[in-house]
């Protein structure tokens, strides 16, 4: 069984804990009553490059990374720094995550905020909207394509966008197949957990330019995002290296002057 396997048990586990407490009738009502979500991707296709910070406690290569005990004040630095979205970690198994931590940014910060989750079921759409994101990811590795096609027609339907994950070719064919619009390279590979950066520059030439590609993980400091920029990265999300850091504020604006570099392509 594979790592991404494993961390899908437990989070359908985790899930079906909190169906039988909270109804999706209600889950949808919660939705209903949260102010609309902001739609990313204007900034998304602005000139330059633009970061998606994290907040990340945990994470099933490393483990502990950072004892995070106000995501809230975390994000709101991130924001302080240029950061254009948030996205927040809910998985708790692996991450240390939860929605509490969802809630809790949604509150400190007015730009966008992504569910960073193992999204199965449209319950955690639901979920993700009710706690105020504006944004989802779906992980093409971790869905069948009709559910993939399902869950992104479904986000789209209650205000979400979702970020749709690749790893390879066929599923970078798999997510424009499904209509997905924003789609994100991970550098990692969730089966084995290992990294290689070179994943986006093989990929990227495969996603046509009206999609906005994401590069994500082991994005080390302004040199990544550079390198990535040249690549055709339309966005880059950070976990590790700002949650690490001594002044996360410093190291998102670092990272938002490299994606602005005038070297850097500018998109019209
Ligand atoms: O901490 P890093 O290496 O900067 O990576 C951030 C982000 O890309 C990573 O957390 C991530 C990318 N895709 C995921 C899917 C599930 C959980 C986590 C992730």
């Amino acid at each position: 069984m594979s790592v991404l396997d494993e961390i899908i048990d437990g989070v359908r586990v985790d899930l079906a804990e909190r169906e039988a407490l909270t109804p999706l009738d209600e889950v949808k009502a919660a939705a209903h009553r949260a102010p609309d979500a902001v739609d990313p991707m204007p900034r998304f296709r602005a000139a330059g490059v633009s970061v998606i910070a994290e907040v990340k406690r945990s994470s099933p290569s490393k483990g502990a990374l950072a004892t995070i005990t106000d995501p809230a004040s975390l994000a709101a630095d991130y924001e302080a720094g240029g950061a254009c979205t948030i996205s927040v970690l809910t998985e708790r198994r692996r991450f240390g995550g939860s929605l509490d931590d969802l809630r809790a940014v949604r509150k400190a910060v007015s730009i966008p905020v992504l569910r960073k989750d193992f999204i199965v079921t449209s319950y955690q759409l639901w979920e993700a909207r009710a706690a105020g994101a504006d944004l989802a990811l779906l992980i093409v590795a971790a869905l069948d394509q009709n559910r993939l096609e399902g869950l992104i027609e479904r986000a789209h339907s209650i205000g979400l966008t979702p970020l749709v994950e690749v790893h390879d070719e066929e599923e970078v064919d798999r997510a424009l197949d499904a209509g997905a619009t924003l789609v994100g390279v991970n550098a990692r590979n969730l089966k084995t957990l290992d990294v290689d950066r070179d994943t986006f520059s093989r990929l990227a030439p495969r996603i046509p330019d009206d999609v906005v590609r994401v590069a994500e993980s082991g994005v080390r400091g302004p040199h990544d995002v550079f390198e990535y920029a040249k690549q055709g990265a339309n966005v880059v999300l950070v976990g590790e290296t700002l949650v690490r850091g001594r002044d996360p504020r410093a190291a998102v604006a670092d990272l938002v002057a490299a994606g602005a570099h005038p070297a850097v392509k500018r998109r019209d």
